[in-house]
């Protein structure tokens, strides 16, 4: 008799940068209200699933053992919470290839989540509605939903009420890793408090930035960067600031600090340029390792199995 032996499903999902946060008052649910311009990036995670006896994760990549491989995984939760939804079994091992640096500020918990509840659409045949993928993906965190959506976009709310920025051309970025990873709960809390002492600046809106966007000039991009978590990541590891610094000492237009930290982000005029920034960050000894990426990039894909490595 012939054995149908089911075959994984992969999804890649990007990271992140958020080009502009602008970080609002504390709401009474503990979500801060946001507008924030995303920007998806090429560093990404592959999260593969298939049919097995129990729900399980294994993670591979730099960054695997620092990530949860219970039901504490935000991939796990996804596959939880649309099996419940839909009434299949959870019973998948989820595989995780990690290329999004772990509790860096470029969102790869949520991007796993984004991918799995694709795999599950796609292992399960349930042909979710982008509504319904997004209902999922706002309930699992807040940084999900763009994570399906990609691309540039303005977010909104807590930052999941998603609209597409209109964006010309590709931008190159460099990656400056760091040796540990920010708590994104302790970051907005250090945010609150350093208000509470003081006025750290706030940033307005995105207008301008909107504008550079769709010139597609990184010239007009680069100055218009900002965060509000910025000063908050940077009292919780002053180092940044050495790293900042030597990011645009070395030649890129701007730096930032990538959402809650502590990754920095810089952005370079051409991918020549970003090869040498990241070739002179790598060698001044202020961060772990460094990254180039390009963006905007798309959301969460199925991968074809034509174009996949190895099965
Ligand atoms: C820093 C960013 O990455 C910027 O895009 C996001 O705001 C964080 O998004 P995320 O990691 O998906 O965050 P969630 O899992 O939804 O929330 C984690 C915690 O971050 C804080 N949080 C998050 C989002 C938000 N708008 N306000 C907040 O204060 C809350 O303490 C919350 O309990
Ligand atoms: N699939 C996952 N990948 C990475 N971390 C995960 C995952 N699932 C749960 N976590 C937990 O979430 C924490 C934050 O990890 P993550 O990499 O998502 O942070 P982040 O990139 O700073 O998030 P964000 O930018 O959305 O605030 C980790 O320390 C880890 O304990």
């Amino acid at each position: 008799m012939l054995t149908v032996v089911p075959r994984p499903v992969t999804v890649r999902a990007p990271s992140k940068v958020n080009l502009h946060l602008a970080v609002g008052d504390l709401r009474e649910d503990g979500f801060h209200e946001l507008e924030t311009v995303f920007q998806a990036l090429s560093l990404g995670d592959d999260v593969s699933i298939v049919p097995a006896p129990a729900t399980s994760v294994t993670v591979r990549g730099e960054d695997a053992a620092s990530v949860p491989t219970n039901s504490d995984n935000l991939a796990w939760r996804a596959i939880e919470m649309v099996a419940a939804a839909t009434g299949h079994s959870p019973d998948v091992a989820i595989t995780i290839d990690k290329g999004i640096p772990v509790a860096g500020g470029m969102a790869g918990g949520s991007a796993d989540a984004a991918a799995a509840l694709l795999a599950a659409d796609a292992l399960w045949n349930l042909e979710l509605t982008r509504a319904e993928l997004h209902s999922f993906a706002a309930r699992l965190g807040s940084d999900v939903p763009f994570a399906l959506t990609g691309g540039t976009a303005v977010g909104t709310g807590r930052g999941e009420k998603l609209l597409p920025v209109l964006s010309r051309n590709t931008f190159h970025w460099v990656l400056a890793l760091a040796k540990g990873g920010l708590s994104t709960p302790a970051v907005y809390r250090e945010l609150d408090e350093l208000r509470s002492k003081g006025s750290p600046p706030r940033l307005g809106d995105s207008k301008e930035l909107m504008l550079a966007l769709a010139s597609g000039d990184p010239t007009r991009v680069a100055p218009l960067l900002g965060n509000d978590l910025q000063a908050a990541a940077v009292s919780l590891q002053p180092d940044l600031r050495r790293t900042l610094r030597a990011g645009v000492t070395a030649g890129a237009l701007a730096g930032i600090v990538s959402g809650s930290g502590p990754t920095c982000a810089f952005l370079c005029s051409t991918a020549d340029a970003a090869v040498e920034v990241g070739a002179e960050l790598a060698g001044a000894g202020v961060c772990r390792t460094v990254r180039v990426a390009t963006g905007p990039v798309a959301g969460a894909r199925v991968v074809p199995r034509s174009s996949r490595g190895g099965n």
